[in-house]
Order: C-alpha cells, then sequence, then structure tokens
C-alpha cells in the first residue's frame, strides 16, 4: 500500500493525514470528505521554487487554479510565494477574493469575454496569456478604452503530442488553444501584439498537456519555443524576457505510474533552454510554469462510507459509497484510475476485490475497478487516494448531489476549507422558492 506525504498508519490501524486521524475527521465532518494535506502541498511547493533556485535561473512557479480553486488554497499557496494562473472570470474573482496580489495572476483561456478582460486590465493582473486572434482586437480595444497598459504572453502550439489522454493533451496542432508555432500564426500575433502601443509582449507560452511522466516532451518544447524566439530576435531586434513552458508534470494515482519527482522535470527544462539559449547567444529568459496536479493531487485524500453491495456471480461485486462521479468524474470521463484502501482497517490483509461504485444514477458511475480491500461491511471507511486535483474542482450537482466538504489538515490539526452543500444550496438559484417575488426576478 502506498502513503503520501505525511499519510500514516497509527496504532489503531487507522489513516492518518496530517496528523489526524481519518476516524475523527469522518466523524466531524461527514463523509464524503475531501481532506487535503497541507505539508504535502507546501513541500511540492517548496520543490519547484527550490529547483529554479539551484539551477540559478529565475522564474514563477504558477498554480493552475482549475485543478482545486478556493480561497483557502490561493492563500496556502500565495503564501509559498507561488503565482497563480486563472482560466475564467470566476477564477480571477475567487483569487481577487483570497487577496492574492494581482500583480502575481496569469490570465488564461481560450475565449475570453470582453468582461473578463476588462476586468484582467482593471484589476491589474501580471499578465494575460493570449489565445487568439480574436482576442488580440479586444485586448487592443480595452487597453485603449481603459487608458491602461497590459503584459502579455503568445500560448503556441508546438506540434508536441505528449503521450496522454487525448482529452488532455493541449500542444498537438490540432487544439483549440493558442497560435500555431509552425504556420505562421504566431509570428502574426507577435506583429498584431507588437502594435499596441500599451501592451508589452513578454515571450511566450505552451502547455503541451497533463498527466505527463516523459521529461523528453518537455525538452522538445523548451526547444521549439527557444528556436521561435531566437528567430524573432534575428528578424525583429525583439529579445524576450519570459518563456512560459505550462504545467502537466505527472502524479502517482496507481502502481502503474511512474513520475519523477515533480522539480526534475523543471531542472530538465530549465537546461533545456539554458542549454539552447548559450547556442544562439541568447540571454536566459524567465521560466515560468504552471504546475496544477503536482502541487495538489497526491495531497488530496476522499473518504467515503460504504453502503449497499451487490455481487454478479463470477463477474464482480459492488461496493456503493456515498459519492461518486458527482465528486469525481475522471474515471467515467478520461477512464482515469485510483488506489483505495480501508481507512479504519489499514493494517489488515487487502485481497477482497471490488467494484467500488458511486451512487448515481449511471452504470458508468465507477469509482474504481478491482480495488482489493479487506471483506467489508456498511459503514466502513473507504479512502480514495490521489484525489486533490480535478476532484472537487470539477465536481457536479448531478443527481442533486451535495458536494462534499473540504478540510486542510496539517500538523495534528484541521479546519475546514469548503463546508457540505446543503439541500438548501441546491435550491438556491431556483426563482420558485418561498420568499422569492417577482420583483426580483431580472
Ligand atoms: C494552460 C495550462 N496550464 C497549466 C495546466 C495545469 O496542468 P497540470 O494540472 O497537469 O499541471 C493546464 C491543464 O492542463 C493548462 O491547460
Ligand atoms: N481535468 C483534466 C486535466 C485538464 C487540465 C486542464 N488543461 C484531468 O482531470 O486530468
Amino acid at each position: 500500500m502506498h502513503l503520501y506525504g505525511t499519510q500514516k498508519i497509527n496504532s489503531n490501524g487507522h489513516l492518518e493525514i496530517g496528523g489526524v486521524d481519518a476516524e475523527e475527521l469522518a466523524r466531524i465532518y461527514g463523509t464524503p470528505l475531501i481532506v487535503y494535506d497541507i505539508a504535502l502541498v507546501r513541500d511540492r511547493a517548496r520543490s519547484f521554487l527550490k529547483a529554479f533556485e539551484e539551477e540559478e535561473v529565475s522564474g514563477q512557479v504558477a498554480y493552475a487554479s482549475k485543478a482545486f480553486s478556493s480561497i483557502a488554497m490561493f492563500r496556502i499557496v500565495r503564501d509559498e510565494g507561488l503565482s497563480l494562473d486563472v482560466v475564467s472570470g470566476g477564477e480571477l474573482y475567487t483569487a481577487i477574493r483570497s487577496g492574492y496580489p494581482a500583480e502575481r495572476i496569469h490570465f488564461h483561456g481560450n475565449n475570453k469575454s470582453e468582461d473578463e478582460i476588462r476586468m484582467a486590465f482593471r484589476e491589474g493582473v501580471g499578465c494575460i496569456v493570449v489565445d487568439n486572434f480574436h482576442e488580440i482586437r479586444t485586448i487592443g480595444q480595452i487597453s485603449e478604452e481603459l487608458s491602461l497598459p497590459m503584459d502579455v504572453l503568445i500560448r503556441v502550439t508546438p506540434g508536441i503530442e505528449a503521450h496522454t489522454h487525448d482529452f488532455i493533451t493541449t500542444g498537438q496542432e490540432d487544439s483549440k488553444f493558442g497560435f500555431d508555432l509552425n504556420n505562421g500564426q504566431a509570428d502574426e500575433a507577435f506583429r498584431l501584439l507588437s502594435g499596441i502601443s500599451r501592451v508589452r509582449v513578454l515571450g511566450l507560452h505552451c502547455h503541451i498537456g497533463s498527466q505527463i511522466f516523459d521529461t523528453a516532451a518537455f525538452n522538445l518544447a523548451a526547444g521549439s519555443l527557444m528556436r521561435k524566439v531566437a528567430a524573432w530576435r534575428e528578424e525583429h531586434g525583439y529579445t524576450c524576457t519570459v518563456l512560459n513552458l505550462g504545467g502537466g508534470f505527472g502524479i502517482r494515482y496507481t502502481e502503474e505510474d511512474h513520475p519523477l519527482e515533480p522539480e526534475e522535470y523543471v531542472r530538465a527544462m530549465i537546461r533545456t533552454v539554458k542549454e539552447a539559449a548559450a547556442e544562439s547567444d541568447y540571454p536566459v529568459p524567465e521560466l515560468w510554469i504552471e504546475p496544477g496536479r503536482s502541487l495538489v493531487g497526491e495531497a488530496g485524500t476522499t473518504l467515503y462510507t460504504a453502503g449497499s453491495e451487490k455481487e454478479v456471480p463470477e463477474t464482480r461485486t459492488y461496493l456503493s459509497v456515498d459519492g461518486g462521479m458527482s465528486d469525481n468524474i475522471r474515471p467515467a470521463l478520461y477512464g482515469a484510475t485510483y488506489s483505495s484502501a480501508a481507512a479504519l482497517r489499514m493494517d489488515e490483509p487487502h485481497t477482497s476485490a471490488y467494484t467500488i461504485a458511486g451512487k448515481c444514477c449511471e452504470s458508468g458511475d465507477r469509482l474504481i475497478e478491482q480495488a482489493l480491500l479487506p471483506d467489508m461491511a456498511a459503514g466502513d471507511l473507504i479512502a480514495v487516494f490521489c484525489t486533490g486535483a480535478y476532484g472537487y474542482a470539477m465536481a457536479s450537482n448531478y443527481n442533486r448531489m451535495t458536494r462534499p466538504a473540504v478540510v486542510f489538515a496539517e500538523n495534528g490539526e484541521h479546519r475546514i476549507a469548503i463546508r457540505r452543500e446543503t439541500y438548501d444550496d441546491l435550491i438556491r438559484l431556483e426563482l420558485e422558492t418561498a420568499g422569492i417575488g417577482k420583483e426580483e426576478v431580472r
């Protein structure tokens, strides 16, 4: 059984996270419950920053907030000195409400609305990552209208197919994101943005995909971006100051996954950029990265309570839990795999195979196939590991399931980061509820 971060098995055979017994957490907050090991998040943040320090390159580590966007988590990464990548007005709003310094926020998105771009200008975000020609026109108009400056990065697709799930690769040419690096689109974007007086082009951005294990794809991307900026120096006398190589560093969901230490990917990128810079006598630009999953993924564990069981003879035994695809859509959406354990029976042999199913009205609502657990009974607590990224962030109210509570555990203490949704929360937007008159409806 693989344990993550500060997790351990205590003398009662219970799983502990951040020094807190899973039994205590489930008793106090109920289940399903997402528990973050905050020491692990901090450790990851510090390792990324240390890689830059040791490789003697200046940079920014921006938490890709889409992985888990919440005020409490934003404050943790802010205090660790990270920047923040947001992709929507909603993420930007959450960041601002968390007290994030606007100049450390990078604003992404392949279809930013005028309102979102205006909001980014007014809040004074550190940079906009420009994605398409429509956006260039809007940025030009809004910068004129508000008489405000903006730093930008040009997002490009370098034509690299990273080996991961089709829906989470983004660096290939046939992608909805960014300007093609090789067919003239990126050059045209550079020309247009350079012509907007209040806009300063910092450099290039690419993100080749997510849950990648191989440094080769990152190195290829870094190399092709460096070649492009070197060409722009020849043609336009322009020297870029920033290269943002995105996120995507893989983590260990199950024993099939063999990631490197997250910061190793960064060290490899840094070396590639340094080598490419030396080859063309180019000043080493600042390197920015945008890890999401590798910062918070392994730090999250979901605690469920087991309920009904059904045996399909010679096929499988379903063990249903009190959550499912509504708090973790990834198995249903990507065929993602997870590992699990009986959280209060950790020292017992885990030798009985179950299909852990959710409680949504979908046959595909299955969290883990062939999970090995002790013989389970209703009421047993199950821990599903590595749910910290794109779990709660992608949760829904399908079947009017209430979204779980999120708790932070650290140094033997725990605190609620997001309270559990109530049935009243489910109907809060409905106009037919008692007490809301027609005059309030817009
Ligand atoms: C532009 C961009 N940056 C960063 C990330 C974060 O990726 P990950 O969570 O795999 O580190 C993503 C998501 O894939 C992304 O689209
Ligand atoms: N949501 C995806 C990753 C997409 C990342 C955003 N570009 C996942 O769960 O793996």
